[in-house]
């Protein structure tokens, strides 16, 4: 009840985050570990199709054979999750998307998924999230334009004000460069309709496959129509590549897996990225899980995060590697024993690494302060 004087607004169209939430999450946390309290937690790499939880997959399964004969499913659930101590390559990770893929086919099936993830989200304790996806088409039934304005349907109806969430529209490394440009118009044609939901531009996708050097021209264009644009950068060795993607300047990277001379990269690329300064958005449970990083005490954060680097934890894709986002704290902090002030920090830190606008950047940190003033006092 006292906090309820706390209830800030967030955002220039007068969202209403409710810190109250935030501290019964903290409440949650605190009463299983201590050292594990940080409340306030901003999700900004987050796949749409990778974080659809089994419910999801089930209840969208179940909407697709009554809207056909199509029959059962050729796969089973736990084809779908990568489960605690398994591992697969990063090959089979990608082929697990399809699963997620040929469930998410009409623009209703979008929506419900969106709304879901976020749902999951809000219900971790995330305030902030930056959810992003690969818009697809589906010959006379779902068009890209429909593909992504379900996703903006589905946050602007998000109804309880827990959490703000922003699109970032993926372009897929695989999909050629033509088909790469007709998604750019696509995307800014519903970037100008909804300027203060879709944010940023995301190059992901298999890294295996496709050249990034084809997408470097487009995400140009993307960045001079105002969205902000992140490069899934080095999750395998590929020294030649991550040179270039830092050369673009993007507004954050993910992953930078194989940049330290350590972890397949080389010293002058890593001098390369800590000159930079670009946010590096860091998937611990995602590289274990794909084989790119051997195992969570072996993870590059730690070198990032001494060189006191601008890094941020995140999800990757929930659904598929079976974690939260504040699972991803926990296993960070008990990897490396890191304080609770620690993980504050971090958390804080990530709030400037937003592609928010200033103001919204402003309130959440804003909030975050009177958070921790709050833990701290209940600590
Ligand atoms: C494991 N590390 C990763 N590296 C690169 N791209 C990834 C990824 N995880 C997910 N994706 C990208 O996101 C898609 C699924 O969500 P959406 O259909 O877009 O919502 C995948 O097909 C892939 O293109
Ligand atoms: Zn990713």
């Amino acid at each position: 009840m006292i906090l309820t004087k706390y209830r800030t607004c967030i955002s220039g169209d007068d969202s209403l985050l409710h810190m109250e939430h935030a501290a019964n999450c903290n409440t949650a946390f605190t009463s299983s570990n201590t050292r594990h309290t940080t409340t306030f937690r901003a999700e900004l790499h987050a796949h749409l199709n990778g974080s659809l939880s089994t419910k999801t997959l089930r209840e969208l399964h179940g909407l697709q054979i009554s809207h056909s004969d199509s029959g059962d499913a050729t796969w089973n659930i736990w084809e779908a999750v990568i489960e605690h101590g398994q591992k697969r390559t990063l090959e089979e990770c990608f082929q697990v998307f399809g699963i997620a893929h040929s469930l998410t086919t009409t623009p209703t099936a979008v929506y419900k998924a969106a709304q879901d993830v976020i749902k999951e989200f809000a219900d971790d304790g995330v305030v902030y999230l930056e959810l992003r996806s690969t818009p697809r088409e589906v010959p006379g039934i779902m068009s890209k334009a429909q593909y992504i304005q379900a996703i903006v349907d589905a946050i602007q109806d998000v109804a309880d004000g827990r959490i703000l969430v922003k699109l970032i529209v993926s372009l897929d490394r695989q999909q050629g460069k033509g088909p790469a440009s007709e998604t750019l118009d696509v995307i800014l044609a519903a970037h100008y309709q909804n300027p203060k939901i879709i944010v940023g531009v995301d190059l992901s996708g298999n890294p295996l496959k496709g050249l990034v050097t084809d997408y470097l021209p487009i995400l140009a264009c993307a960045r001079n129509a105002g969205l902000k644009i992140s490069i899934h950068c080095a999750e395998i060795p590929n020294p030649d590549e991550a040179e270039k993607i830092l050369d673009f300047r993007p507004d954050r990277v993910g992953h930078c897996t194989c940049i330290h001379p350590l972890h397949g990269g080389s010293q002058e690329l890593w001098n390369k990225l800590l000159k930079s300064y670009i946010p590096v958005e860091l998937c611990l449970t995602s590289n274990v899980k794909c084989g790119t990083v051997e195992s969570y005490k072996k993870h590059h954060f730690i070198h990032l995060f001494t060189a006191r680097h601008p890094i941020v934890l995140a999800t990757d894709d929930k659904g598929v590697f079976a974690t939260s986002l504040s699972e991803e704290y926990m296993v960070t902090a008990d990897s490396y024993n890191l304080s609770r002030e620690q993980l504050w920090q971090m958390a804080l830190s990530s709030t400037d690494y937003l592609f928010a606008s200033e103001e919204e950047k402003n309130n959440l940190k804003q909030m975050f302060l009177q958070i921790k003033q709050l833990s701290d006092v209940n600590k």
